[in-house]
C-alpha cells in the first residue's frame, strides 16, 4: 500500500485564513476562519498579524481534535517574494527572512510561509509554498507601463487562477497547455489574466491600483487626481496605501469588505450599495475585454472564480457584458488547498524536486 502523507495547507487571505488538512489527496477537515476589518486593522504590518493568525490556527486544530503531530508536512500559500517560476519551494531561512521584511511589499500571504515554516519547525517537518503571488509568466510588451521608472508586475492570485484553469481544461477533456483561458479571480483582491496555453501572459497587479476595484482595494484609479491627493497633505504613505489596499473598493464606498452583505443592503433596498457593486461588475467585464484583445480573441472560455462567484447577481452582471466573447464558465471559490497540497505531495512522493528559492 502507498504511503498516506498528511498534508496541514495554510491559506492567508486579506480577510481570512483557510485551512485544510489532507491524507494525500483527500480532505479530512477544512475550515474557512474569517476575520473582520476591525480584527485585521488592530494590526500595522501583516507581519504584525502572524501571532494571531497562528493562534487560531492552532487552537482550531485542537478544539477539532486533529493532533498535528501527524503531519507530514505543512505548506503554506506564498507571498510577495521577488519574481519566481511556478512550482513547489520549501521555505528556508533566505524566503522567510524577504517575507518576514515583505521584500516586494506587504501581503496576507506573506504569512503563508511564515506560518508554514513556524509549525513545520516546531514538528521537525518541511515546510513548503507552492505558486506564490508573484508567478511572473508575462509577456515583455505587457511590462511597459507607459512611464520609463514604472514597470508593471505579475502579482496575481497566480495559485487560484492555474488551479481553476487546470481544472476548466480538463472538464473540457484537454490540458490546460491546449487552451486559452480569461480567468477572473473575485476575491478580498481582484485579479483577471489572460492565460495563453498554459502562461499567464497578462494580468492586472491586483496589489498595486491596476484593475478593477475589489471588496477592499481601489483598483485603478484616475491618476493625476491621486497625485493630487497624495500631495495635498492630507495623507501619510501608509494612509494612502491603506486606501489603495485594505480600506479602497467596497470598503471605502460601502464601510463593508463582505460581498454578501453588500448583497443583503441590495435586497433591503440600498440604492447605493447597488450601483457600487454593479460599478465593481462593470470594471471586471472591461478588464475582460482588455484580456481577450490580448488573445486576439482566441478565447475558449472565460473562467469566473473566487469567493464572489458565489453570488449569482455579480456572476450575471458581468456574463450579460462579456458572454460576445466566448463561454462563461463560474467556478466559485477556490481550489487553492488541493492545489496546495498537491504540490506538497509531488515533492514528498519525489516526483517534483523542492525548488530553492534564489
Ligand atoms: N455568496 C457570496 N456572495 C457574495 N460575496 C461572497 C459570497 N461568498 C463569499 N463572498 C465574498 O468573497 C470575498 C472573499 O473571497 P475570497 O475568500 O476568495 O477572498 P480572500 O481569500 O479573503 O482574498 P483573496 O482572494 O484576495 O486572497 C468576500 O468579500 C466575501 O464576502
Ligand atoms: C494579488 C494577489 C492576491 C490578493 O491579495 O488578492
Amino acid at each position: 500500500m502507498s504511503e498516506v502523507y498528511r498534508i496541514l495547507a495554510i491559506n492567508p487571505g486579506s480577510t481570512s485564513t483557510k485551512i485544510a488538512i489532507f491524507d494525500n489527496e483527500k480532505p479530512v477537515f477544512e475550515e474557512v476562519l474569517r476575520h473582520s476589518t476591525e480584527e485585521i486593522n488592530k494590526y500595522e504590518t501583516i507581519f504584525d498579524q502572524y501571532e494571531f493568525r497562528k493562534n487560531v490556527i492552532l487552537e482550531t486544530l485542537n478544539e477539532k481534535g486533529i493532533n498535528i503531530q501527524k503531519l507530514a508536512a505543512v505548506v503554506g500559500r506564498g507571498g510577495l517574494l521577488k519574481p519566481i517560476a511556478g512550482g513547489t519551494y520549501e521555505v528556508d531561512g533566505k524566503m522567510l527572512e524577504d517575507l518576514k521584511k515583505g521584500v516586494l511589499g506587504q501581503h496576507a500571504s506573506n504569512l503563508g510561509g511564515v506560518l508554514a515554516y513556524e509549525i513545520a519547525s516546531q514538528l521537525n517537518i518541511p515546510p513548503f509554498i507552492v505558486d506564490p503571488v508573484v508567478v511572473d509568466e508575462m509577456n515583455d510588451i505587457a511590462r511597459i507601463s507607459g512611464m520609463p521608472e514604472l514597470e508593471r508586475k505579475s502579482i496575481f492570485h497566480a495559485l487560484n487562477q492555474k488551479a481553476v484553469a487546470r481544472r476548466a481544461a480538463k472538464d473540457q477533456g484537454g490540458s490546460y497547455t491546449e487552451f486559452n483561458f480569461i480567468v477572473a479571480h473575485l476575491g478580498g483582491g481582484v485579479s483577471v489574466g489572460a492565460h495563453e496555453k498554459g502562461k499567464v501572459v497578462d494580468v492586472n497587479n491586483a496589489l498595486d491600483g491596476e484593475g478593477p476595484f475589489s471588496p477592499e482595494r481601489s483598483g485603478g484609479l484616475p491618476a493625476g487626481d491621486f497625485a493630487k491627493l497624495c500631495f495635498s497633505g492630507k495623507y501619510s504613505h501608509d494612509e494612502i496605501k491603506k486606501k489603495l489596499v485594505g480600506q479602497g473598493g467596497l470598503v471605502a464606498y460601502l464601510g463593508t469588505n463582505d460581498g454578501r452583505e453588500v448583497v443583503k443592503m441590495i435586497e433591503a433596498g440600498d440604492e447605493k450599495a447597488e450601483i457600487i457593486y454593479r460599478g465593481m461588475a462593470y470594471q471586471v467585464a472591461k478588464e475582460i475585454g482588455a484580456a481577450a484583445a490580448v488573445l486576439k480573441g482566441k478565447v475558449d472560455a472565460i473562467i469566473l472564480t473566487g469567493g464572489i462567484a458565489y453570488d449569482k447577481m455579480f456572476t450575471g452582471w458581468i456574463q450579460e457584458k462579456v458572454s460576445f466573447i466566448s463561454e462563461v464558465l463560474v467556478y466559485p471559490g477556490e481550489d487553492e488547498m488541493i492545489a496546495l497540497t498537491e504540490g506538497a505531495l509531488r515533492v514528498l512522493r519525489k516526483e517534483e524536486e523542492a525548488q530553492r528559492y534564489q
